[in-house]
């Protein structure tokens, strides 16, 4: 069965669709009514008393569901306003605006309509866009999601009171970017009280602005489940290869959705943990340490590499700075390396399963030690300098045991190009000019090549970063993307390998001195252990964010591995659903 860590992008979110209505067991008008009752019952759990709602209208089956949704407000009590446009949307979405027209009149969707004095109302119903959003919103409605975003000076009265259905209009699903807008935090950008989203989380919802444009997010169930299997026992959907995501389930009201997969992986880590056994089967990792005053990422790397399961930690220091490690943990051991020679000669020590470069190491000794590293064949976690020096070397000697950890600076050092397309504007949308639009569109579509959606996404980036660099790659941050090389006997950039976001948006004092290091101990401790790369990244990042979950608000870097035993623990009792 699948979890409710699965999320779908919008393509494979459509061909599931399809496929339950192909099936004959469901028709597009089901689903439509569910969508829209899933919604309308959210929205009377949040406001208990009616009062008055408006609901905006757009010329899709997003649409359809806002007029679903008007009806069974109406049916409980509510007084409404729609706002509709005047096309001839598909047939599902016709049909639920023509059962709506048998209640009430349609206005105008259009900016003075929804600025007239005196229409205020308690609640706002976002039917405009959902997953079919194709191109920037332009003309009228652009001027109502503005409005909505607060351009009109209520901003916060917005945001108390908009439901959005499926997703904040505007945002493409795929990337968590507002179409046609800049990436960064724009003005007037929508913020939804509540998403009430179908089936499953889309990447939008979870990447960049995704998260907080939705406000609280919530899965409704609609029936798809049977659709969504194609070998019982597997996790997977539909290709494009599906992408997990690692996240905190607070927002999902479905109990029985909330065992995931990371959850079940910590479990597993725990009872490899009580399985007698001798030291080395857990494998031995190795922290390469830098200069004197520098040690203390290294040695929170190496704390959490111990606590990540490791048999057996070696800190490398340069003979000078030992001194400074000579403290606890005393189940620490310590080795030092002056120079690559010394590493080479450790590295004969078959035991050695993996090792850390990188973080305190400084740029000039991680850039000698660098090429011993990748010669050993060994599993590699590369970060901070050791990232700066791979740069410089324009990526030589990575093999698919390796782990890079880059943040988006690092990230850009790496993978210029990448991060670029990452930053920059979206694909220009067609302009109001008709004479101007076919034209447009070609050149939209011709932008959108090498996408999975309708924007560059960081799954995207992460995906052609770790082709590029034939190892899996971790890019940093709230929404951390994971993406390992194509599996494919020739890797291919048409056939990528798993990709999964772990969304940590709700342990905003992760971002503190030093977590990084401990994230790039967690993997090498669980890449020591034989955890392959994408496994041990996934599982490390969610550790990590585990740990400062537990730790709370004033965590410091030193606090996360001596959480580590407690979220193991509670993930191996299937107890704290909310690791
Ligand atoms: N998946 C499910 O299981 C279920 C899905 N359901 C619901 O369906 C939603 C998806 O519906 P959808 O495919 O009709 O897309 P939607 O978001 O309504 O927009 C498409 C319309 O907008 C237009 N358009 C696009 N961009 C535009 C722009 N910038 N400016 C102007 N127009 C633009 C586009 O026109 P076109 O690109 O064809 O010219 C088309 O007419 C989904 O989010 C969920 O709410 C539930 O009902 C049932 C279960
Ligand atoms: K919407």
């Amino acid at each position: 069965m699948l979890n409710g860590t699965e999320i779908l992008t919008t393509a494979q979110m459509r061909a599931i669709e399809t496929a339950a209505m192909d099936s004959g067991a469901v028709t597009g008008l089901d689903l439509m009514e569910r969508a829209g009752a899933a919604v309308a019952g959210q929205i009377r759990l949040r406001w208990p008393k009616p009062g008055q709602a408006t609901v905006l209208c757009g010329p899709g089956n997003n649409g359809g569901d806002g007029y679903v949704i008007a009806r069974l407000l109406h049916r409980a009590g509510w007084r409404l306003r729609v706002l509709g446009l005047d096309n001839i949307p598909g047939p599902d979405a016709a049909e639920m605006k023509r059962r709506w027209c048998e209640i009430g009149p349609i206005e105008a969707l259009t900016g003075d309509a929804l600025r007239r004095p005196g229409e205020s109302s308690d609640v706002y119903v976002d039917a405009i866009f959902g997953t079919g959003l194709a191109r920037p919103p332009e003309g009228a409605i652009a001027d109502i999601l503005r409005y909505l975003g607060g351009s009109g000076g209520d901003r916060a009265f917005f945001r108390e009171r908009l439901v959005a259905v499926d997703c904040p209009s505007g945002l493409c699903m795929d990337s968590g970017a507002f179409l046609g807008r800049r990436r960064q935090p724009g003005d007037y950008d929508l913020q939804a009280r509540l998403t009430v989203a179908f089936d499953s989380p889309k990447p939008g919802h979870l990447l960049e602005r995704g998260p907080e444009s939705c406000g609280e997010l919530v899965i409704a169930d609609i029936g798809l489940q049977d659709w969504r299997i194609i070998e019982p026992g597997r996790a997977r959907s539909l290709r494009p290869p599906a992408l997990t995501a690692i996240w905190p389930l607070f927002a999902i009201p479905d109990r029985r959705r909330m065992g995931f997969e990371s959850l079940k992986r910590g479990a597993w880590l725990a009872k490899r943990e009580s399985r007698a056994g001798h030291k080395f089967e857990h494998g031995h990792a190795l922290i390469i340490a830098g200069d004197f005053g520098h040690g203390g990422a290294a040695r929170l790397a190496a704390r959490a590499a111990l606590r990540a399961g490791a048999g057996l930690v070696t800190i490398c220091p340069p003979r000078s700075a030992m001194v400074e490690h000579l403290g606890p943990p005393d189940a620490l051991m310590r080795r030092p390396v002056d120079e690559a020679a010394d590493l080479a000669r450790i590295l004969e020590d078959k035991r050695i399963t993996a090792l850390c470069l990188g973080p305190g190491c400084g740029v000039d000794r991680a850039a000698e030690l660098l090429p011993v590293a990748l010669a050993s064949g060994r599993a590699c976690l590369l970060d901070a300098d050791a990232l700066t020096a791979l740069a410089a070397s324009g990526l030589e000697g990575l093999h698919a045991d390796c782990v890079l950890t880059p943040h988006r600076g690092e990230f850009a050092r790496l993978f210029p190009d990448l991060a670029e397309r990452l930053a920059g504007p979206q694909p220009p949308g067609p302009t109001g000019d008709p004479d101007q639009q076919s034209h447009d569109r070609d050149a939209y579509r011709a932008a959108l090549a090498g996408m999975h959606g309708p924007a560059f996404s960081k799954i995207d980036a992460a995906r052609a970063a770790a082709g590029r660099a034939g190892a899996t790659v971790l890019l940093k941050g709230p929404d951390t993307v994971i993406a390992e090389p194509s599996r494919a006997r020739a890797p291919r950039l048409d056939r990528p390998g798993r990709a999964a976001i772990h969304s940590a948006f709700d342990v905003p004092w992760l971002a503190t001195a030093g977590a990084g290091d401990v994230l790039a101990g967690l993997i090498t401790g669980l890449l020591a252990r034989d955890l392959n790369p994408f496994s041990a990244a996934t599982t490390g990042a969610w550790l990590h964010a585990a740990a400062a979950r537990q730790a709370g608000p004033g965590l410091i870097a030193d606090d996360l591995p001596e959480r580590i035993p407690d979220v193991l623990d509670q993930a191996a009792s299937g107890a704290g659903g909310d690791p």
